[in-house]
């Protein structure tokens, strides 16, 4: 099979995987027949609890480990056998950045820069410079890495996969461990990048940080794909919740289970249920009817956590 029939074969995917498979050889199946297309330009979002498989997809992906069975193919060539063509045009912060810590964050860089044997010499304190920049930590290039909290050291991990212009981002986990103000910075950073055009494939297993980055997501579950695509269609594609604020919320929750409304759940001013098949309208006449005082009454969007667990049928760990 020649190169070029392989490209028509997985369209325009910046990462495309067919039956990808990884068996350990414990025996453990870590990632079981997964379908992948990264449309080009998203902010694809690759969202699943711990164990679910993402980071031994990613290692095949970048031709770390072998797959079992099935294929991988990263701007549209097949992974691991063309690596050495592929990686350089791909940025990737893998497992948390390897930083020597006696080294100032622009030794790092010029250090790294120095190790890629297609950079030239000549241009490398621009390129250090101008990464620094990107990544917010000129002020702070000269400090030893040791001495960098944990968010400065994810941002100059970036900075390194920035060293040279990219056409994919693979991030891994980029926001674990940080504080909420860590994780805004390489948010905005990853908007950023995304910005400009490049494909920017993240994996984590935090529901709200994919719907506050990502353009796409996957869900992953114990090795298996539940479902892909833009973010907005799948967050739709769960029903949301119906919601009705009032005083008067064991009354709400009495007539809407008399309407057959399924999992009522009532707290202080709010009564929420599935929503019906059948006129909203007939419900909330039901309510005023049965003497209760709605102050509101709607339909809650979805979030992607409800397509979750709709999918799944239990909750996701959301705080981590
Ligand atoms: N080298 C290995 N040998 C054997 N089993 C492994 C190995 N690496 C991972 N596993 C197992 O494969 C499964 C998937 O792990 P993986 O690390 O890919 O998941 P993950 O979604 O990235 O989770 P995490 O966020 O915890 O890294 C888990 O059950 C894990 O224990």
């Amino acid at each position: 099979m020649g190169e070029t029939s392989a490209t028509q074969r997985t369209g325009d995917g910046v990462i495309v995987t067919r039956a990808l498979t990884k068996r350990y050889r414990g025996g453990q199946l870590a990632v079981d027949g997964l379908d992948l297309t990264v449309p080009t330009g998203s902010v694809f979002g690759f969202l699943g609890p711990n164990g679910s498989g993402k980071t031994t997809t990613i290692r095949m992906l970048m031709g770390l480990i072998e797959p079992t069975s099935g294929m991988a193919h990263v701007l549209g060539r097949p992974m691991p056998r063309s690596a050495r063509a592929v990686l350089p045009r791909v940025g990737a912060l893998i497992e948390g950045p390897a930083l020597y810590g006696f080294l100032s964050g622009r030794d790092n860089l010029l250090r790294y820069d120095a190790a890629d044997p297609t950079a030239d010499p000549r241009t490398r304190r621009a390129r250090v410079a101008a990464a620094l920049d990107r990544v917010g930590l000129t002020a702070a290039a000269g400090k030893k890495a040791k001495a960098y909290s944990l968010g400065m050291k994810q941002r100059l991990g970036l900075g390194a996969a920035l060293l040279q212009p990219r056409r994919l981002l693979v991030l891994d986990e980029p926001t674990n461990g940080l504080d909420p103000q860590g994780m805004r910075e390489i948010r905005a950073l990853v908007r950023e990048l995304a910005s400009d055009g490049t494909t920017v494939f993240l994996s984590s297993h935090l529901l709200d940080e994919i719907e506050q980055v990502c353009t796409h997501a996957a869900v992953m579950a114990r090795g298996r794909l539940l479902t892909q695509g833009p973010v907005a269609d799948l967050a739709a594609g769960s029903r949301g919740r119906l919601v009705v604020t009032t005083p008067d919320p064991a009354d709400a929750a009495r007539v809407l289970k008399e309407q057959g409304i399924g999992d009522v759940v009532a707290t202080d001013d709010r009564v929420t249920g599935e929503v019906p098949e059948r006129d909203l309208a007939e419900v909330n006449a039901a309510l005023v009817t049965g003497g209760v005082r709605v102050r509101g009454f709607g339909v809650e969007r979805a979030s992607l956590e409800d397509a979750f667990v709709a999918l799944t049928g239990e909750g996701f760990d959301v705080a981590g």
